[in-house]
Formats: structure tokens, C-alpha cells, sequence
């Protein structure tokens, strides 16, 4: 059996003070981890107060990128050696605003796959078509390029521990959430594309979340479907009472 795991992304939101206020305000209401994955993802000048804030709670901790070396001369970046230090649990790469603000590639969000496996940080891995590729009916092979470039000589095991989130980028910040069906379907296409690269446990394995425009009033209807495991959820998830609803989404 899947763990469910809804994930906030804070995206460029929040200081120490509000990730302290915000963990202070949740953490007695959290789902048991066994339940729900109840997960928060922070930028980096708050990773700090989150995992102290997150101590001993049912809350996980995440980093929202990473860079694919742990030192050296790279200026501006975050070290996922240091990610682990800091007691991340998870970080997310490959979200589209870092493919397409910052111009990340697959074969770097490969990298950075790699680089937090051997720090022992579980990537969350974006992947989403746009709306110009879903009007060509070209989402699924779109998605699928994404995905094989990003698992690339990873082995089952990482495979089977790691999370995908589908988020077509027409949905995301927008109020237009995929539908139920639409994000299904694509989530079963993921798994069954992880079936062929890998096999059925792997596929069996590994959790996919949604994302774009996730919010309390339509999770419930989301984590129904068979393929959907969790929620990436921008907005939604940076009030406290809001992300209460969707970690709590089966009470
Ligand atoms: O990009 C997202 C999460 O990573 C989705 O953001 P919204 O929930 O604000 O649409």
C-alpha cells in the first residue's frame, strides 16, 4: 500500500518567523505519518526554522530545489549534502517554474536526482505539459520524455522510493485544476511508463501526486483516483487551517 503524501510548496512565500508560526499552528493537528505524509517545502532561508519548528511532529521536511554538487564554486546554489544535514527529508526538482524561469534542463534534473539519492534526500520529481502542448494532444508523449530523462540510470529501489508529481503547468496558480479524469489519466500513463522502464513492483511502488490548483474543496475528489497519491499544493497550503483540510482529507 501507498502512504498517501500531500505536499505544501511554498514556492517564494513565507519568512522564519511565519514557517515558525506556521508549524506552531499545525503541528498538533497532523494525520499520523502512517495515515498521511503531511509534508511542508520551504525556500532555503527558512529551512532552518522549519526543521527546528518540525522537530518530533508529524510534519516532514523539504527543500523546494537543490543543486547537483554538494561544494565548490558555485555561487548561489543549495548543497544537498547540506539539505541532509539540516534533517530533509525530501526536495523537489524539476518544478516548471525552475525549468522555465531558470532554464533547468532534464539532464540536470537528472543530475539532481542523483545528487540527492547519494545524500539520502527522496526527490520529488516535477513533470507537465503546457497548455499549447496539451491543445497539440502531444501531453502524454511530452510527459513521458520527461519522465525517462529524469529517472535515467536510476535504479528500481530509488525508483520505488522517490515521488513524481504530474502538474500541468496550465493548472498551476491559475484556478483551473485538471480534472479528476485528466489528472488520472496522466498519473496512470506515469506508472504504467515506470512499469515498462522498470517492472509492476516498482510501478506498484512509487507515489505520484498531483498538482495545480489543489485545494480542500477538490482533494478529496483527486486522491479517490486509483493512480493519485498526493497533492503538490502551492497556495492552498500556506494558511494553516487550509493545509489542515487537505492533510486531513479523509476525516
Ligand atoms: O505549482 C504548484 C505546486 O508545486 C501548484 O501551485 P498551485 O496549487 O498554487 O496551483
Amino acid at each position: 500500500m501507498r502512504t498517501p503524501i500531500i505536499a505544501g510548496n511554498w514556492k517564494l512565500h513565507m519568512n522564519p518567523k511565519q514557517t515558525t508560526e506556521f508549524v506552531a499552528a499545525v503541528k498538533d493537528k497532523l494525520p499520523e505519518a502512517s495515515k498521511v505524509e503531511a509534508l511542508i517545502c520551504a525556500p532555503a532561508v527558512d529551512l532552518e526554522s522549519l526543521a527546528n519548528a518540525a522537530a518530533g511532529t508529524n510534519l516532514r521536511v523539504g527543500a523546494e530545489n537543490a543543486y547537483f554538487e554538494d561544494e565548490g564554486a558555485f555561487t548561489g546554489e543549495t548543497s544537498p549534502k547540506v539539505l541532509k544535514e539540516m534533517g530533509m527529508n525530501y526536495c523537489i526538482i524539476g518544478h516548471s517554474e525552475r525549468r522555465g524561469y531558470f532554464h533547468e534542463t532534464d539532464e540536470e534534473i537528472n543530475k539532481k536526482a542523483k545528487a540527492l539519492f547519494a545524500n539520502g534526500v527522496t526527490p520529488i520529481i516535477c513533470c507537465g505539459e503546457s497548455l499549447e502542448t496539451r491543445e497539440a494532444n502531444k501531453q502524454e508523449d511530452w510527459v513521458v520524455s520527461q519522465i525517462k530523462a529524469a529517472l535515467a540510470g536510476l535504479s528500481a529501489d530509488q525508483v520505488s522510493s522517490l515521488v513524481i508529481a504530474y502538474e500541468p503547468i496550465w493548472a498551476i496558480g491559475t484556478g483551473k485544476t485538471a480534472s479528476s479524469d485528466q489528472a488520472e489519466e496522466m498519473c496512470k500513463t506515469i506508472r504504467d511508463t515506470v512499469k515498462d522502464l522498470y517492472n509492476e513492483e516498482t510501478a506498484e511502488n512509487v507515489r505520484i501526486q498531483y498538482g495545480g490548483s489543489v485545494n480542500p474543496g477538490n482533494v478529496k475528489e483527486l486522491m479517490a483516483k486509483p493512480d493519485i497519491d498526493g497533492g503538490l499544493v502551492g497556495g492552498a497550503s500556506l494558511k494553516p487551517d487550509s493545509f489542515l483540510e487537505l492533510v486531513n482529507y479523509q476525516d
